[in-house]
């Protein structure tokens, strides 16, 4: 294995029948984000949670910093960070209590004051956590998980319920993060909270890998552009488009998505001008990840078993 922060080769997590991960390899390099991205079930969390020591694999192996993530858990706990989905505090103790408690847990924790004000908690700091709206949970969730310095961050979902103020806040505190060369795995389903944050992404379907690469690099080896064309409603293209696969979107509106040279292109405004139609308006752009992933996980339904590989060219 290289020297990533994280490190899973063919990682596999049964639940009984259910095979959640089918065998997943990743690497999080050292200083850089890795977000994990997949449908409802895809796998995610039961990965994170190999990684962070809580569920031991069924197959395959983890190594985080150079560890492993159950045998050597007392080491490894002080230098990293974990923001859970949900639970994990002791629901009685105010929020400034449980971010004391865990700074306590380092040598050379953050002021917790200091991130207190960050992250907008002031007003709630002796509320107790059950009492603490679901933003206001998530917010001091990710507190306690920056609070002990750590050198690697596992990040569930760090933005669900959080407002767009708290979103912000969040996406600069991951970015800083990056610039003082943490490490962090994140698993969002916001895609452009990935294309914002990311260094490299992964998606998953059904437990395995569909795609893995930088948001550059996913966006154009799909080599997937969009040419829309406003014009006359109701033209039926003839078959020397077929090739193109030219379509009516909404009445007016005429969409070609593929991957489009300046032929291509060319070609489609010869075919408006054959037909007599009045072009208003032709645009062009590239595909945002959000696009890919769409595709990548199209007619993705619950209870795919894992190891069903998506049908991915890349
Ligand atoms: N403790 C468990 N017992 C049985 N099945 C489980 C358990 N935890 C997860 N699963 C199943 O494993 C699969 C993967 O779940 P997982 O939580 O890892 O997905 P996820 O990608 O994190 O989903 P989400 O985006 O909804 O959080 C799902 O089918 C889920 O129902």
């Amino acid at each position: 294995m290289s020297d990533g922060a994280v490190e899973c080769r063919d990682v596999v997590v049964r639940y009984g029948d259910t095979t959640a991960v089918g065998g997943v390899s990743l690497t999080v390099p050292r200083g850089r984000v890795l977000a994990l991205l997949g449908h409802n079930g895809a796998g995610k969390t039961s990965l994170l949670q190999v990684c962070e020591g809580f569920r031991r694999a069924d197959g395959g192996c983890c190594r985080v910093l150079g560890l492993d993530p159950i045998a050597d858990h007392d080491a490894l706990m002080p230098r990293i960070g974990i923001m859970l989905q949900s639970g994990g505090v002791y629901p009685w103790a105010t929020a400034g209590e449980i971010l004391r408690l865990f700074a306590s847990f380092s040598a050379n924790p953050i002021a917790p004051d200091m991130l207190v004000e960050r992250l907008g908690l002031h007003k709630v700091v002796r509320t107790r956590f059950r009492r603490l709206s679901g933003g206001e949970q998530q917010r001091l969730s990710l507190a306690i998980a920056l609070v002990g310095r750590p050198e690697l961050v596992f990040l569930d979902e760090p933005t669900a319920g959080m407002d767009t103020e708290a979103r912000h806040t969040t996406w600069e505190l991951i970015e800083e993060l990056r610039a003082d060369g943490v490490s962090v795995l994140l698993t969002t389903h916001l895609l452009d909270e990935a294309e914002r944050l990311a260094d490299d992404v992964v998606i998953m379907r059904s437990g395995v890998v569909a795609a893995t690469g930088t948001p550059g690099e996913l966006t154009a080896a799909a080599g997937i552009d969009l040419l829309e064309v406003r014009a006359n409603a109701g033209l039926v293209p003839d078959a020397s488009l077929a090739h193109l696969k030219l379509t009516e979107t909404s009445p007016g509106e005429y969409a070609v998505a593929g991957a489009l040279d300046t032929a291509a292109i060319a070609e489609v405004l010869a075919w408006f001008a054959r037909a007599g139609a009045q072009v208003t308006a032709v645009n062009t752009r590239r595909r945002t990840l959000e696009d890919v992933y769409l595709s990548l996980t199209a007619g993705e339904k619950a209870g795919a078993k894992a190891g069903e590989k998506a049908k991915v060219t890349r």
